[in-house]
C-alpha cells in the first residue's frame, strides 16, 4: 500500500477515502483528519456542527481497525474495516497504547490526510494555460465555458451536431465543428450535454479513448438516479477517465467571471492525474478548485446546487411554529377575550399589536433555545462523566443549528423594535391619546405623571435597545468573513458569554415589561397568564443552569472532562503480539 515517497499510493488513498466516507456517513460524521502510524492509528472526527472534534485510538492491521476505548464501541463498530494514513512523528508518542491526544503539540498535528483540500497554487505556471479544451454541446453552458476558457487563454474548440447554425453563438475565437472532429483535437473535453443525451454520443466512444471527460451536468430533483451522472458517463465510456466538476457553477457566473460568482469548483474523480489536469484548468479560469476526493463524491456534489437553504428547514420551521403558537395565545387575550366578555370589537390589534407581542416572544425564546443545548450537552457530559459518548441524533441535529436558531431571534428582535417605532404612526393610538386627555380633562385631572410608570418605561425601552445591541453584535460575528477573522478565544467569548449576557438583558427587557401584571388578577384572561410569564420559562431555566456551571465544584469536573478525563471505567485494548496475534487486555484508564 505504501509507495516509495509517501505513506501511500495515491489510488490507495482514494479507496480511503471512498472507505470512510461510506463507513461514517451512516453516523452523520465527517471525516476529518486520520494518523496512522501502523498500527496505532489515532482517528480525529468531528461531528457536521464542527467544534473540536473527537479522537479515537486504535490498532490497524492492514484490514481492520480495532478500537481500544470500549467507550467508543457505541460510536464505531469494534472491526470496521478501513485502511488508513499515517503521520511518522507520532509514532513515538503513541507506542504506548494508552497515550491521549491531549498530549499532542500542535506541531505533531499533519497535514489532514482526509477532507477537503483545497489546490490551489500558482495559476501561471500551471501547464493548463493555453492548452486546447474541447466543448461538447453548444448550450448556454458551453457557451459561456467557451467564452470564459478563451478569455483564460485557452484554445477552444466546440463540438455541435449542427455547427454551421452555431457557430455564430461562440466568440470567433472559439473553433465550432462537428462533435468527431472537436474531439479528435483535445484530450480534454467538457461534456456540456444533458445527462438524457450521453447515449447520444456513444458513437464518438472510438475517438474518445484516453481522454479526459469532465461532466459538468445537474439533475432536477436530489438522488434522481440511483448512479451519478459522472458514474453513468463513466459506465458509458470506460476506456475514458470522468472528473466531476463545474456543476456548481452556473453558466451566468462562468460569463460575468469568477469574482462576481461562486469562486469554488468542487471536483472528484478516480484518477489523480485527471483531477489535477481539471483542478488546473479551474484555477487558470480564475476559480478555487476543490478536491472532493473519489468519483463516489460525484452524486453529493450533484446534489449541491439542488439543495435549498438546507441549514435552515428546522430552524425556520421552529421560528413558525412558536410564532404560531404566541400569536394564537395573544390573539385570544387581546382581541377573543374583549369580544366575549365585553362585546368589544378588537380586530384592529391583529396586524401590529399582536404581531408586536408574538415577536420578542418569539425572539426571546429562540435565543434561549441557542444556549439550550449547550446545557443540555454539558449535563450529560456531567452525567456520563465523559465527553467520548456521542449525544443522541436530535442534540446534535440542534447543536448544529444554532446559528441560524440565534440569527432568526435577531431577525425578529430587529423586527419588534421597528414594529414598536412604529405604535405611535397608528390612527388608533392618535384615537386612544385624543380620548384619554378628554376623558382626564372632563374628570379635572391636572398631574398624570406617574413615578413608577416613567421608570418602568425608560428602563424597559434601555435594556430593550441593549439586547438589540449585543443581539446585532452575535449576529455580525457569526457570519464566516468576520468569525473567520476572530481567534476561538474572541469567537468564543462573543458568541458564549456575550450571548449568555444577551439572554440575561433580555430578560430584564421582559421583567420590566410585565412588571407586576403577573401579579394583577385581570391580566389572567380566560386564566391564561400574561404572555410574558410563559416566555421567561426557558431562558430562566438556561439562566439558572449556566449559573449551576459556573459553581466551583462543577466548573472544574466539566472541565476536566472536557479535557479528556473519564469518570472511572475499564477499558478494553487490544494488542498485536509478535506473532501477528493479537492479545487482549482491560485496564483502568482514570486518566
Ligand atoms: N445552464 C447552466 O447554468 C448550467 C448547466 N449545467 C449542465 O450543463 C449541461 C448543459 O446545460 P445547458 O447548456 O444549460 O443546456 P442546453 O439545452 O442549453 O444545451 C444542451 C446542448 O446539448 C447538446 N446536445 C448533444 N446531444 C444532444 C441531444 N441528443 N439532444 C439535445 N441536445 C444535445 C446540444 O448542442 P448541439 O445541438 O450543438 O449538439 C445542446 O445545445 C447540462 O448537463 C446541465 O445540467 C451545469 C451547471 C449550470
Ligand atoms: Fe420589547
Amino acid at each position: 500500500m505504501k509507495d516509495s515517497e509517501g505513506w501511500m499510493s495515491a489510488s490507495s488513498r482514494c479507496q480511503i477515502t471512498q472507505t470512510w466516507e461510506t463507513f461514517l456517513k451512516p453516523f452523520a460524521f465527517q471525516p476529518c483528519m486520520v494518523f496512522c502510524p501502523p498500527p496505532m492509528v489515532l482517528v480525529h472526527y468531528c461531528t457536521l456542527a464542527g467544534g473540536f472534534g473527537r479522537w479515537a485510538l486504535g490498532y490497524w492491521d492492514q484490514n481492520h481497525v480495532h478500537f481500544c476505548s470500549s467507550g467508543l464501541s457505541g460510536i464505531f463498530p469494534r472491526d470496521c474495516r478501513c485502511g488508513l494514513g499515517s503521520l511518522q512523528e507520532l509514532h513515538s508518542e503513541l507506542a504506548f497504547p494508552l497515550v491521549f491526544p491531549a498530549r499532542m503539540s500542535r506541531g505533531d498535528m499533519a497535514k489532514p490526510l482526509l477532507g477537503h483540500r483545497s489546490m490551489e497554487g500558482d495559476p501561471s505556471t500551471t501547464p493548463a494555460a493555453g492548452r486546447t479544451i474541447g466543448v461538447l454541446g453548444s448550450g448556454d453552458f458551453a457557451r459561456s465555458l467557451a467564452i470564459r476558457l478563451v478569455c483564460s487563454g485557452f484554445k477552444v474548440v466546440v463540438g455541435s451536431r449542427n455547427p454551421k447554425r452555431k457557430a455564430g453563438l461562440f466568440p470567433s475565437a472559439a473553433e465550432v465543428t462537428f462533435q468527431a472532429e472537436a474531439v479528435k483535437k483535445t484530450d480534454v473535453i467538457f461534456v456540456a450535454v444533458f445527462r438524457e443525451h450521453y447515449s447520444t454520443l456513444c458513437d464518438l466512444a472510438d475517438v474518445l479513448a484516453g481522454k479526459i471527460l469532465v461532466d459538468v451536468s445537474n439533475n432536477t430533483e436530489v438522488n434522481h438516479h440511483k448512479e451519478s451522472n459522472a458514474e453513468y458517463l463513466a459506465s458509458l465510456f470506460p476506456a475514458c477517465t470522468v472528473v466531476k466538476g463545474f456543476n456548481v457553477v452556473s453558466a451566468w457566473t462562468l460569463q460575468s467571471g469568477a469574482r462576481d460568482g461562486n469562486k469554488q469548483v468542487l471536483i472528484c474523480s478516480n484518477n489523480q492525474e485527471a483531477k489535477r489536469t481539471v483542478a488546473e484548468i479551474a484555477q487558470v479560469m480564475g476559480f478555487t478548485p476543490v478536491d472532493m476526493g473519489c468519483m463516489s463524491s460525484a452524486c453529493e456534489i450533484e446534489n449541491i446546487p439542488l439543495r435549498l437553504l438546507p441549514a435552515w428547514k428546522i430552524p425556520v420551521l421552529l421560528a413558525l411554529g412558536l410564532f404560531l403558537c404566541f400569536f394564537t395565545y395573544n390573539l385570544i387575550r387581546q382581541v377573543i377575550h374583549p369580544y366575549i366578555r365585553e362585546q368589544k370589537n378588537k380586530l384592529y390589534k391583529i396586524p401590529i399589536e399582536v404581531v408586536n407581542t408574538t415577536l420578542p416572544c418569539v425572539a426571546y425564546v429562540m435565543l434561549s433555545l441557542v444556549y439550550l443545548p449547550g446545557v443540555l450537552a454539558a449535563c450529560s457530559q456531567l452525567y456520563y462523566g465523559t465527553k467520548y459518548r456521542r449525544f443522541p441524533d436530535w442534540l446534535d441535529q440542534w447543536l448544529q443549528h444554532r446559528k441560524q436558531i440565534g440569527l432568526l431571534s435577531f431577525f425578529c428582535a430587529a423586527l419588534h423594535a421597528v414594529y414598536s417605532l412604529c405604535l405611535p404612526m397608528r390612527r388608533s393610538h392618535r384615537y386612544q391619546l385624543i380620548e384619554t386627555a378628554v376623558k382626564q380633562a372632563m374628570e379635572k385631572k391636572m398631574n398624570i405623571w406617574v413615578e413608577e410608570e416613567v421608570w418602568r418605561m425608560e428602563i424597559y425601552i434601555s435594556v430593550g435597545i441593549i439586547a438589540l445591541g449585543l443581539l446585532s453584535l452575535l449576529a455580525i460575528t457569526s457570519l464566516p468573513s468576520i468569525a473567520n477573522s476572530l481567534n476561538w478565544r474572541e469567537f468564543s467569548f462573543i458568541q458564549s458569554t456575550l450571548g449568555y449576557i444577551a439572554l440575561v438583558i433580555s430578560t430584564l427587557h421582559t421583567l420590566t415589561y410585565g412588571w407586576s401584571r403577573a401579579f394583577d388578577e385581570n391580566q389572567y384572561k380566560f386564566y391564561l397568564p400574561p404572555t410574558y410569564t410563559l416566555t421567561l420559562l426557558v431562558p430562566c431555566t438556561v439562566i439558572l443552569a449556566k449559573i449551576i456551571f459556573i459553581l466551583p465544584c462543577i466548573r472544574q469536573r466539566l472541565l476536566r472532562i472536557r479535557r479528556g478525563w473519564e469518570k472511572g471505567r475499564y477499558v478494553k485494548f487490544v494488542l498485536p503480539s509478535a506473532t501477528g496475534e493479537y492479545s487482549s487486555g482491560e485496564t483502568s484508564s482514570n486518566v
